[in-house]
């Protein structure tokens, strides 16, 4: 089995251009050189990013498993080698467990929300149904 190459983050962001056009995501080096023509969201995108660490950008378009298995379908280079001082990786685990845990936690409070309103609404309709009985009574 042949190693796997290390590219420093200096080295990645070198291939920064149409002709030559490395993208980082989830820690790993891709060569975007050919595809990025090929991108259904257009080329001007990945060249912003070019020699970037675009793990966020990829994430947030909600790429679907297809785009996913084009990276490591012939554009893997290698993995990324962190040196000490380099900024920290654009974290894969925190991002999509944050947005689902707050998603799910919004879920969770829209359902309490409800709950309030409608009891609040019972108590309210309660209380003036009551307050009719007592009138129709003094009178
Ligand atoms: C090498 C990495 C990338 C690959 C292999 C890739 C692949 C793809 C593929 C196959 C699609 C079609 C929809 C789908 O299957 O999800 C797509 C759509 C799209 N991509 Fe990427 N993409 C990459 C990087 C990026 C980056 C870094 C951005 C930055 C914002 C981006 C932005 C978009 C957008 C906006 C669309 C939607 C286009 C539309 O529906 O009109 N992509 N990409």
């Amino acid at each position: 089995m042949s190693e796997v190459k290390e590219l420093t983050l200096q080295e990645v962001s070198e291939h920064n251009n149409k002709k030559d056009l490395y993208l980082i995501i989830n820690d790993k080096v891709y060569d975007c050189t050919t595809f990025a023509n090929e991108h259904p969201g257009g080329e001007e995108v990945l060249l912003d990013l070019a020699g970037q660490d675009c793990t966020e950008a990829f994430d947030d378009v909600g790429h679907s498993d297809e785009a996913r298995a084009l990276l490591d379908d012939g554009m893997f280079v290698g993995d990324v080698k962190r040196m000490p001082g380099d900024p920290v990786p654009k974290a894969k685990a925190t991002t999509s467990s944050d947005s689902s845990s707050s998603s799910s936690s919004a879920s969770g409070f829209g359902v309490g929300l409800y709950a309030v309103i409608l009891i609040g609404g019972a108590v309210a309709y309660g209380a003036y149904n009551y307050l009719q009985a007592q009138q129709a009574q003094q009178q």
